[in-house]
């Protein structure tokens, strides 16, 4: 079956996911995009070959409705769609926090609902997609989201209880990654190199660094310990990672990441 698939509010995740689903061979035909402004909606006509078109028109003509606005404007989205969604629609929400419950209970009775925590690496097809299935969403219509996600990345499957980690870890997880990044190098002009140089010697270390845990199949741990040399360098850096405690901020970090998402889950935290 051919399906056409809506995404209703295209910002950054939005957009990439578009882009992504252009690039896994989706015909632009069968894709609708909806914006707040025309400017925008003509940008992405432009960009990429999809209709703009109203929230209700979206939800008339699309099968499959992706929902990417801010948690925050998910309400007035839903007091919107409320009308024109029937619940032979699939509805799939990307917004972090928000319950799928808090989705059905806006909508027709028994109307699908699927939660995906994507995140922006779906731009370069290495996503991690985390899926759950709302009270009305069958095995069917999480192959399908499985289908839509899975082109620009990798799917998995978690109990919606478990949604707000996954938030935490892979939906956030890119920005500890570039954070991290940033800061080394400022390490490495503290340490006289210049910035150009500093930041091509530390990205290619985190893509090895990442290929390896990837590939390899050993544990981090294991992969750190080949690189730490008895009396060596990395050990002076291990200490001082310990000394300034970067492993316990790193899970205050992912627990405030966590607690923010559940907060979201009134649609107006
Ligand atoms: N940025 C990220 O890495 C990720 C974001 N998300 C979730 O995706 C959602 C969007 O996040 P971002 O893309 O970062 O935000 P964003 O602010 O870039 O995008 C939201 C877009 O929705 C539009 N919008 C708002 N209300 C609308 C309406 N009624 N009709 C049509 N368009 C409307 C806004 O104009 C904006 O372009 C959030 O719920 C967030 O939790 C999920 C995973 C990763
Ligand atoms: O920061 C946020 O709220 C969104 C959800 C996960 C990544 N970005």
């Amino acid at each position: 079956m051919t399906h056409t698939v809506a995404v209703l509010g295209t910002g950054k995740i939005g957009e990439a996911l578009l882009s992504g689903m252009i690039r896994a061979g989706w015909n632009p035909a069968n894709l609708l995009v909806t914006a707040r402004r025309p400017e925008r909606a003509e940008e992405l006509r432009t960009r990429y070959g999809v209709d703009p078109v109203s929230n209700a028109d979206a939800a008339k003509r699309a099968d499959t409705l992706i929902l990417a606005v801010k948690p925050q404007d998910m309400g007035r989205l839903l007091d919107e769609l409320s009308p024109h969604v029937t619940s032979d629609r699939l509805v799939i929400s990307a917004a972090a926090g928000i319950p799928t419950a808090f989705i059905e209970e806006r909508l027709a009775a028994n109307t699908p609902v699927v939660r995906v925590m994507p995140n922006t690496p779906v731009l370069v097809d290495e996503g991690m997609s985390v899926i759950s299935a709302g009270s009305h969403a069958t095995p069917t219509h999480l192959a399908h989201a499985e289908e839509i996600f899975g082109g620009v990345g990798k799917t998995l499957r978690v109990p919606e209880s478990q949604q707000d980690a996954a938030t935490a870890l892979s939906g956030s997880g890119p920005a500890y990654f570039y954070y991290l990044v940033e800061a080394m190098t400022d390490a490495g002009i503290l340490l006289g190199l210049p910035r150009a140089q500093a930041h091509d010697l530390i990205v290619q270390a985190a893509i090895g660094a990442a290929v390896m845990l990837r590939d390899s199949g050993e544990h981090p741990v294991k992969l750190r310990e080949a690189v730490t040399s008895p009396a060596g360098t990395t050990i002076s850096a291990i200490r001082e990672l310990e000394n300034h405690g970067v492993r316990a901020a790193l899970i205050a970090a992912l627990e405030a990441a966590r607690d923010r998402s559940r907060e979201l889950a009134s649609g107006n935290g």
